[in-house]
């Protein structure tokens, strides 16, 4: 039996941050979370590391396509918080980002983490953003890194 896995080093590899600003009390949590995770587990230096702010999570899809598409990154992180409301936005809006973040990455053949609270409420978020649920920006770091090595191996 053959097992392809990897870990988390990457030394050297260069990291596209995308962050919709949108609940961003919630969000720069979510940044420190995946710097941190970036630079403590994968090792990789910050001047490898770009941080793009945008609006808000339905702008995610189409920055994280242009990030893709600069060629210059082996991987992007998107993170945002979209906390559901009184209407039916919450789904829209979640909706297209994850499909379309999910497109991009199967349409450049690149890893892109998906780093973005879909959550019920502001105490979702916040435990999801750095306290007892864990930090959502540091796990996706931590997806980025793991697929960087693992497609290398494919
Ligand atoms: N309600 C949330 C939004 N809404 C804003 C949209 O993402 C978008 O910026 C706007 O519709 C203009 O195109 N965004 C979030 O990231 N989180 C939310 O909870
Ligand atoms: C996810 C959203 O767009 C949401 O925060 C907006 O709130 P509302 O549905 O009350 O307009």
């Amino acid at each position: 039996m053959q097992v392809i896995e990897a870990g988390y080093a990457a030394t050297g590899k260069k990291i596209a941050i995308v962050v919709a600003r949108f609940n961003s009390f919630i969000v720069e949590s979510l940044l420190s979370g995946a710097v941190d995770t970036l630079q403590r587990v994968g090792n990789i230096a910050a001047e490898d590391i770009t941080v793009v702010r945008i609006p808000g999570a339905f702008e995610l899809p189409l920055a994280v396509q242009r990030v893709a598409a600069s060629k210059k990154y082996d991987a992007i992180v998107a993170l945002g918080a979209v906390i559901r409301g009184g209407t039916p936005h919450f789904e829209y809006v979640s909706g297209e980002c994850v499909k379309g973040i999910a497109q991009v990455a199967m349409q450049f053949d690149l890893p892109v983490a998906f780093g973005v609270l879909t959550v019920d409420s502001i105490e979702q978020a916040i435990e999801r953003a750095g306290t007892k649920a864990g930090n959502k920006g540091g796990e996706a770091a931590m997806s980025a890194l793991e697929m960087i090595n693992v497609l290398e191996q494919l």
